[in-house]
C-alpha cells in the first residue's frame, strides 16, 4: 500500500480512470491506455496510480459506502471518494485545490458498520456473492476475501534463454528483487516496485510477466521436445510461450485463436522469447479444426470463461454483471471442448483449463464431456485456489484419449 498520499494531479488521474471504467464502461487496461497515452509520467507515479485504482476497484462498494458516493457519481464526487480512501488507509489527504470534505465521525461509524458486513468489507457485489455461495458453499468466504487482495507480481523464467538462478542475479543488477516460488519451478515473485518492461532482461526475452497459477496450468500439459502440440485458445500466448520452453523449442507448437490481433501480438512475443517452434493459425471456421483431427500429442483448451479466478488482476470484472454472461460462456466452453477434442490423437492428452473457480465452468463441464465421450479417460484435475496459494485462481483437468471413437 502507499506510504504517502497521491499528488493532486495523480488523484485527478485516478478519478478519470475510474470514471472511464465505471461510467463509460471501458475495460481497465483500455482506460489506462486512454488516460496515460501522450503523458510523461514517472513509472513510479504510474505505479502508485494503478495501485490506488486497483485497490478501489477491488473493494468499490466498500469505498462507495464509506464515502457515500455512488459509482456513477465518480466524476462529480470523486474527490470525496479519494479523500475517504486516504483516511481509510491512514494517509494525509491529497493537497487538491478543491475537494469535498469528509465528516470523520461519520466515516468512523461507517467503518464499524462495514466491518460487521463481511460481503461489503470484502468488496463483493451482490450478484457475485450469490453465485459464489451457491457454487462454492463453505469455501466461498475465504475465496471472496482472497479476491480483494492486490495481485502479486510473478515472472516466468524463459528457460529457452536462462535459468531461474541466473535470472535472479541478472535482475538484481537492474535493481529488481525477486524470490523463487515454492512449487512452481519457473516462477519468480517480484518484491521490488520496479518497472519490469523497461529492463534490459525483458527486452532480451529472459522473462515474461505471468501469474504462477497460469504457469502451473501450462506445466500440466507436460509437453516434451519433438511433440506436436496445439494451444487452441492461445490468445496473446501467455501459455504458448511457456509450452514452447517446456518443449525446448523443438517439435511443432500450433497456437490458434479466433482473434488475429491476439495472434499477431503472440508472434511478436515469441520472437522476443526465441520461441522458434511456434506457428500461429486463425480459426476461421470449423474446417480449421477438422483438418487437424487426431494429429496432436497434446491439446490445451484454455477456454473463454467468466474470469472470476483473476479478479485481483482484473477487478473491473466485478462491476460488470458477469452472471448474465455465464450461460453463454458455459455453452461456448461445452462447444469448444466437444469440437476441439477431436484434434487429440489416441494416447494423447487434452488439458481443459479456465481462469475461473466456479464448478459450473470446471468440473461440471468435464464430467458432462466424459459422460458423452467414452473414448476419453479422466486422469486428474486441480483447482488452483487464490485463498490457498496467493496466486490467481485457475482450474485444469487432464484427459487422455484412449480410442478413436
Ligand atoms: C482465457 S483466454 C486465453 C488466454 C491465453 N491462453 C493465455 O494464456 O494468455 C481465451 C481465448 O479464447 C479465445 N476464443 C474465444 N472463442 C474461441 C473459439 N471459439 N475458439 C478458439 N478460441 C476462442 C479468445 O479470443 C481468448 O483469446
Amino acid at each position: 500500500m502507499l506510504t504517502s498520499s497521491l499528488s493532486p494531479s495523480s488523484t485527478q488521474l485516478v478519478i478519470d480512470v475510474l470514471d472511464l471504467v465505471l461510467t463509460q464502461k471501458k475495460p481497465l487496461d483500455r482506460a489506462y491506455s486512454l488516460q496515460f497515452s501522450g503523458m510523461t509520467l514517472q513509472p513510479s507515479e504510474q505505479g502508485r496510480i494503478t495501485l490506488v485504482v486497483g485497490d478501489i476497484l477491488r473493494r468499490l462498494n466498500l469505498y462507495c459506502y464509506l464515502s457515500d458516493v455512488k459509482s456513477e457519481e465518480v466524476a462529480r464526487l470523486g474527490t470525496r471518494l479519494l479523500n475517504t480512501w486516504h483516511l481509510f488507509h491512514q494517509l494525509p489527504l491529497p493537497k487538491m485545490q478543491y475537494s469535498l470534505s469528509i465528516d470523520e465521525a461519520d466515516l468512523a461509524k461507517r467503518i464499524e458498520i462495514a466491518k460487521a458486513d463481511l460481503v461489503l468489507w470484502d468488496g463483493c457485489p451482490e450478484w457475485l456473492d450469490t453465485l459464489g455461495s451457491k457454487q462454492l458453499g463453505d469455501k466461498w468466504p475465504q475465496e471472496r476475501a482472497a479476491l480483494y487482495q492486490a495481485a502479486k507480481r510473478f515472472l516466468r523464467t524463459n528457460t529457452l534463454k536462462t535459468t531461474p538462478d541466473e535470472l535472479i542475479k541478472t535482475l538484481a543488477k537492474e535493481q529488481v528483487t525477486t524470490l523463487q516460488v515454492a512449487g512452481v519451478e519457473t516462477a519468480l515473485e517480484v518484491t521490488s516496485d520496479s518497472a519490469l518492461f523497461r529492463t534490459k532482461a525483458f527486452k532480451l526475452g529472459l522473462f515474461e510477466q505471468q501469474d504462477a497459477g497460469s504457469q502451473l496450468v501450462a506445466a500440466a500439459l507436460d509437453a516434451k521436445p519433438g511433440m506436436r502440440v496445439i494451444d487452441a485458445c492461445a490468445g496473446a500466448g501467455g501459455k504458448t510461450l511457456s509450452i514452447s520452453a517446456q518443449m525446448e523449442g523443438k517439435g511443432r507448437l500450433l497456437a490458434m485463436d479466433v482473434e488475429q490481433w491476439k495472434l499477431d501480438n503472440l508472434k511478436q512475443r515469441a520472437r522476443r522469447a526465441g520461441a522458434h517452434n511456434v506457428e500461429t493459425r486463425i480459426i476461421a471456421s470449423s474446417k480449421t479444426i477438422k483438418r487437424l483431427k487426431l494429429t496432436a500429442d497434446r491439446v490445451l483448451l484454455d477456454v473463454p470463461c467468466s474470469g472470476l479466478g483473476v479478479l485481483k488482476r482484473n477487478p473491473d470484472t466485478k462491476w460488470r454483471d458477469a452472471a448474465e454472461r455465464l450461460p453463454v460462456l458455459v455453452e461456448l466452453q461445452k462447444h469448444i471442448l466437444q469440437s476441439y477434442s477431436r484434434m487429440v490423437k489416441v494416447g494423447g492428452m487434452l488439458v481443459y483449463a479456465t481462469c475461473s473457480i466456479l464448478p459450473e465452468e470446471n468440473r461440471d463441464q468435464v464430467d458432462a464431456f466424459l459422460a458423452a465421450n467414452v473414448h476419453f479417460e479422466f486422469i486428474e484435475d486441480e483447482t488452483i485456489s487464490p485463498a490457498e496459494t496467493g496466486f490467481d485462481g485457475f482450474y485444469l483437468a487432464k484427459l487422455k484419449r484412449i480410442a478413436e471413437v
